[in-house]
């Protein structure tokens, strides 16, 4: 369920026009609902009632401030996966004592920043990351919290480039060298060892992989417990898809009791890392028409939102809905078309070989669900300035962030007689 529904044939974000934010906010605009974002936070924390538990958003799929803070109010808890994220998470008044610190590589100084911020959590991905975390907690005089992410070999059956529990990618540690680095890591007087986690994919639409990769966890911790080595969580990560076109996910009260019940003799706490499920549906990107351009066969909607705003189709070839904002006009033609950005490069589209009706210039069209990995993957290519973004809560918007301008792009960019000069230290 989400609030970005129609009345009257115009679409609303809860009980505002998005016509009327765009006038009010400019195009490329992100719009995210308060509504759905907490509807969405709730549900997954409810499906686990009766559960030690603690859902620990993604951060990188929308690291907005006023999105983090909202989670922060509701209790959440947040998986980072850098400096940058904990240091957003800690301006939005987030817990350091419900995060958890994810990722391959992790800088001394992310880690030192992680540390002495008091996070809950570093999942050690790998033999040498721990070695490096032991020295540099040695070094402060610090214990570290760590839990091993665990590789399970399960196929989520997602994009090759969001698929991250299989023994060929880059994460985590397989089930055998877990064990081995729980005996290490239980032994170093600088590691504390707390649980386990894991993560396989993202935008995965069925719960089986995630009950086959449950079922390598807790085979895991039981041998541990044989050892003495008792884990006190288990972090079965994100990774829950939601329709973006016809696919038909888990819906979230269903994924959360199905975690439940795979998890409920394990006596000790639960923790999610969703992203996507979150606040995917929870946002929308508005752009408006500046050419419908015909060449040879082809249409081309040219709009003012490009692959810098919205990377996904480009990337993943990822399909986005796409509607007008307004009521659809009674005889516009149906056309097929591609809907593209001002980016050169071919690969900027929001949409190909789309069917709707033709769009004229200053018409405003819609990109549905672009809540998650939408903004947090923009960037300034063609030194385009970031679009803003707005929250919607009931029938008013609040800025949430504002639209970069031009002076926003130079910015650091630091003119000549101050630059920082970097010399060769002296043989
Ligand atoms: C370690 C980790 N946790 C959580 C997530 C969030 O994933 P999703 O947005 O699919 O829920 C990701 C991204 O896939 C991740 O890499
Ligand atoms: N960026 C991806 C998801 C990556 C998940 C991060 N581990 C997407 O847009 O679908």
């Amino acid at each position: 369920m989400n609030h970005f529904q129609r009345k009257r044939g115009v679409l609303h974000a809860e009980a505002v026009p998005v016509e009327e934010l765009a006038r009010a906010y400019g195009t490329p605009l992100y719009v995210y609902s308060t509504a759905t974002l907490t509807r969405h936070w709730k549900v997954l924390h409810r499906s686990l009632a009766g559960l030690d538990h603690l859902v620990c958003y993604a951060v990188k799929a929308n690291s907005n401030l006023a999105v983090l803070s909202l989670f922060a109010r509701l209790g959440s808890g947040f998986d980072i996966v850098s400096g940058g994220e904990l240091y957003r998470v800690l301006k939005a008044g987030g817990h350091p004592g419900k995060v958890v610190f994810s990722g391959v590589g992790k800088r001394d100084d992310e880690v030192a920043f992680a540390l002495e911020s008091g996070v809950k959590v570093l999942n050690v991905e790998s033999a040498p990351e721990l070695a490096r975390i032991s020295i540099v907690a040695r070094r402060m005089g610090l214990r570290a919290p760590v839990a091993l992410r665990v590789n399970p070999d399960v196929d989520p059956k997602t994009h090759p480039y969001i698929s991250t529990g299989l023994s060929e990618n880059k994460f985590g540690v397989s089930v055998d060298e877990a064990r081995r680095l729980y005996a290490l890591a239980a032994q170093d007087p600088a590691l504390e060892v707390r649980g386990v986690a894991c993560h396989i994919g993202s935008q995965i639409t069925t719960v089986r992989p995630f009950l086959d990769a449950i079922a390598r966890v807790l085979s895991l911790v039981k041998d541990l417990g044989k050892q003495g080595i008792r884990l006190g969580h288990v972090d079965v990560g994100g990774g829950l898809g939601i329709t973006y076109a016809d696919e038909e996910p888990p819906h979230p009260d269903e994924y959360g009791r199905a975690i439940k019940k795979a998890l409920s003799r394990f006596d000790g706490e639960v923790m999610l890392e969703p992203g996507r499920v979150l606040v995917g549906n929870a946002g929308v990107l508005v752009t408006r028409v500046l050419h419908v351009k015909e060449s040879g066969r082809k249409v081309f909607v040219v709009v003012d939102a490009a692959m810098n705003d919205l990377v996904r189709p480009s990337y993943y070839d990822a399909h986005h809905e796409i509607e007008p904002a307004g009521a659809p006009r009674k005889d516009a033609e149906e056309i097929v078309c591609d809907v593209v950005g001002p980016i050169c490069e071919s690969s900027d589209f929001l949409a190909r070989k789309r069917r709707m009706p033709r769009p004229v210039r200053g018409d405003l069209l819609v990109v549905r669900s672009a809540g998650a990995y939408g903004f947090a993957m923009s960037s300034n290519y063609n030194s385009r300035p970031r679009a803003a973004e707005v929250l919607v809560d009931g029938d008013g918007a609040r800025l949430a962030r504002r639209r970069e301008t031009y002076a926003d792009l130079v910015r650091g960019e630091t003119p000549e007689p101050e630059a920082e000069r970097f010399r060769t230290p002296r043989r």
